[in-house]
């Protein structure tokens, strides 16, 4: 009953002209969204390419980040306010690289939660676990710890039409993915926190990803599992043929 969502998150490696030719080459042959959501989330430098290309097609558009606040003297940063009038749907936030070079807190996070709902788009909320976090056995109680700060003060409705991103650093653009079982593992204890914040209605309907070198190859394994209701994809949705193969998983 939860529809699938696969995003591509492109991080910085794509350009206006790059999009455009992208867009072009996979809009017609991506699955109707009722029954699996295709996501592209963009550079903010790309958005207005990928907006119009993507015009009448079943390609959703997400932003990379946002700011909390709407608009004022916050040079460099990008309102959700316009990104909802230029057309986007979702906003990622909270990535690892995002909280790791860039230093945003929990609380950041939260805020920015908060803003996008206000501003009627969704966020695609991220949280994992470092290596060490779980060599030390931790990486249910972070994971945990994560999703409870992202999500407060939101309402069980909100929660429930969100989108929260499961992805393990040590398994980002390294090529080492989490087996389908580590990744189901957590991404039960995200549905659990959920279920244990708000009630059990609200955690079967989040949608959760796992994000960690997904590629065609381990994506239908992944999707198999019971709480993976999607992907958050690096690497493979940089390349037309192989972002198709993604999003059309289930053929
Ligand atoms: O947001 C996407 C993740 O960081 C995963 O990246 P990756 O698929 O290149 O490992």
């Amino acid at each position: 009953m939860r529809t699938p969502i696969i995003a591509g998150n492109w991080k910085m490696n794509m350009n206006p002209e790059q999009t455009a030719e992208f867009v072009k080459a996979v809009k017609n042959d991506l699955p109707e969204t009722t029954e699996v959501e295709s996501v592209i989330a963009a550079p903010a430098v790309d958005l207005p390419a990928l907006l119009e290309n993507a015009k009448g097609s079943n390609l959703k558009v997400a932003a990379e980040n946002c700011y909390f606040e709407d608009d004022g003297a916050f040079t460099g940063e990008t309102s959700p306010k316009v990104l909802k009038e230029m057309g986007v749907d979702y906003v990622v936030i909270g990535h690892s690289e995002r909280r790791g070079y860039f230093h945003e807190t929990d609380e950041d996070i939260n805020k920015k939660a908060h803003a996008i709902f206000k501003n009627g788009l969704l966020p695609i909320i991220c949280c994992g676990e470092s290596l060490e976090t779980r060599e030390a056995n931790k990486a249910k109680d972070w994971v945990e710890g994560q999703v409870t700060a992202a999500l407060k003060g939101l309402t069980g409705e909100q929660v429930s039409s969100l989108v929260i991103a499961y992805e393990p650093i040590w398994a980002i653009g390294t090529g080492k993915t989490a087996s389908a079982d580590q990744a189901e593992d957590i991404c039960a204890v995200v549905r659990k926190t959920v279920a244990k914040l708000y009630d059990e209605t609200v955690a079967d309907k989040v949608r959760i990803q796992y994000g960690g070198s997904v590629k065609p190859a381990n994506v239908k394994e992944l999707m198999a599992k019971k709480n993976i209701d999607g992907g958050l994809v690096g690497g493979a949705s940089l390349v037309p043929e192989s972002y198709l193969q993604l999003v059309n998983f289930n053929k």
